[in-house]
């Protein structure tokens, strides 16, 4: 028995410095395992790529910057915008007779531009401009001048480092899906398969209204469907883009309508009373939506004068939509098919301005009051206006009156919204820091940015992996302690008996 104990106190095994050290190379392990798998799975240091997308809208021209990790150009939900830059002037159309300075004007913006984009990624940095309506009536009308417009707006970009990709008409119906994509990506709809929201985009010459609807599968008038899979869901849009119908061609149109005799004074009930200004028939009339209507013989020019009564002022807007023709099962205007409006809506552009001016945003205000709250506004005199709001440019000021009566219309008679459909209408400036607008859409589609099937995600984040990995190696602690508990207790004896 002596003999025996005295062979397993000599065990080397069983020495209190053999234990120490087996704690110690433990320890060392378990903090080794844990140290390895957060480095191994922690996020590269974030680079980021750039994308630059330049709006030649009709009224004027946008400069937008987009942002996004280097890394998950394909993982989206994760581009924003993080510059905006106005263009000073009017939009490139406005420069058919001077297509140089259409280019020109864009410079400001661009060296912004060059100032905002780190400058390694220059290169690298795609450059878009998409234009809209009004470079669509104008090639309708002088397809030479677009073009000249088009090469000096071109040879203007390409003096910038950026890769320039060209510049480019949208049709009415890009304009209108992108601009529902951009809505849906920025609220993350389309990444999660949630219910979409359609998107009411009223611009200066064109306005477009997009949705998806459950009685749309684009058999009837296909001309107004346009088809996605993104994300692994399969989308069937309903869009439609009405040339002439944004906010300042839908004034002439309106205003044609009263001048139809060319008489020397017009009383505009969607003008404040007060309001006069003398104008010319020549630039009413210099417009494709407007041209074949001038009246002959009219004087030069016109004495306008507001009388601001919004029940009159509707009855003239609704003047300018037919809604007398449609082949289809029911119609917008115009004999254009529309499905029954669906589900939510985000409406942008000079939806929002004209009704954040009005203070008239709150849809859940019932449409009765916003129409009362409309009338008094109208019937204000025009002194009074401009005595309350002497910081706002005149133009858009005197025409506030106009532009909510024909947003009321447009919605209620044009597009069938109804007092239950329209509290589901929220007016949109931006959604997340990013505009609302088409250019991001058209940017992701021209990048590749959407997949058209749902991205492969890892099966955990990275704190995901940490917490794990930690707990395990606690785990692990916990059953060496204890395994080795014996040997401590034993060695604790031993240096009793020492
Ligand atoms: N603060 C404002 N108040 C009122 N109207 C405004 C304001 N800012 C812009 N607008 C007007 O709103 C309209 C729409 O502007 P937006 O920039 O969206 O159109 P656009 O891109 O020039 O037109 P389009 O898309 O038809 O080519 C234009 O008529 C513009 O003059």
């Amino acid at each position: 028995m002596s003999a025996q104990r005295d062979m397993k106190e000599k065990s080397p095994w069983r020495t209190p410095v053999t234990i120490i050290i087996i704690t110690v190379i433990g320890v060392i392990a378990i903090v080794a395992l844990v140290t390895v798998a957060v480095l191994q799975n922690k996020p590269l240091s974030q680079k980021y790529k750039y994308g630059i997308v330049l709006d030649a809208g009709s009224s004027h021209t946008a400069l937008y910057i987009y942002e996004w990790p280097a890394e998950k150009d394909n993982n989206t939900g994760r581009v924003e915008q993080t510059h905006s830059c106005k263009v000073q002037g009017p939009g490139i159309s406005a420069y058919a007779s001077d297509p140089w300075k259409a280019g020109e004007s864009l410079t400001d913006c661009m060296h912004e531009a060059q100032q905002k984009v780190p400058r390694n990624k220059h290169e690298e940095t795609p450059l878009y401009l998409g234009a809209t309506a009004g470079m669509r009536l104008l090639n309708m009308e002088n397809s030479s001048a677009s073009d000249q417009v088009f090469q000096a707006v071109e040879e203007a970009l390409r003096q910038f480092q950026f890769s320039f990709q060209g510049a480019r008409i949208l049709s009415g119906q890009e304009e209108g899906a992108f601009g529902w994509v951009t809505v849906n990506y920025l609220d993350d709809r389309l990444k999660q398969g949630l219910e979409t929201t359609g998107a009411l985009d009223l611009g200066g010459a064109s306005t477009q209204i997009s949705f998806v609807s459950s009685n749309y599968d684009g058999s009837e008038s296909p001309k107004n469907s346009v088809t996605f899979r993104l994300y692994g869901n399969d989308y069937n849009l309903y869009t439609h883009s009405f040339l002439c119908y944004g906010k300042d061609q839908a004034l002439r149109l309106t205003l044609a309508q009263q001048t139809l005799s060319g008489p020397v004074i017009i009383s505009d009930p969607c003008f404040h009373k007060g309001y006069t200004k003398i104008k010319n028939y020549a630039d009413l009339y210099d417009s494709p939506c407007v041209s074949h209507r001038k009246p002959q013989g009219a004087p030069a020019t016109f004495n306008h004068t507001g009388t601001g009564n919004f029940q009159q002022c509707q009855e003239q807007i609704k003047r300018i939509f037919n809604f007398t023709y449609c082949k289809y099962s029911r119609c917008s205007f115009n004999g254009i098919f529309q499905p029954l409006v669906q589900g939510p809506f985000g409406a942008f552009s000079a939806y929002y301005f004209v009704m954040d001016f009005l203070n008239l945003t709150d849809t859940s205000e019932p449409l009765t009051e916003v129409k009362d709250k409309l009338t008094k506004y109208c019937a204000t005199l025009w002194s009074e206006i401009t005595a309350q709001h002497h910081t706002v440019k005149e133009k858009y000021l005197a025409e506030y009156c106009f532009a909510g009566t024909y947003i009321l219309t447009l919605l209620t008679e044009g597009y069938n919204f109804t007092s239950e459909s329209y509290s589901k209408i929220k007016y949109i400036k931006q959604i997340k820091g990013s505009d609302a607008g088409w250019t991001l859409g058209y940017m992701l589609n021209l990048t590749n940015m959407i997949p058209a099937e749902a991205p492969d995600s890892p099966p955990l984040p990275h704190a995901g992996y940490v917490s794990i990995v930690t707990i395990m190696a606690i785990l692990l602690f916990i059953v060496f302690i204890l395994s080795i508990r014996p040997l401590w207790s034993r060695c604790s004896k031993q240096l009793h008996i020492v």
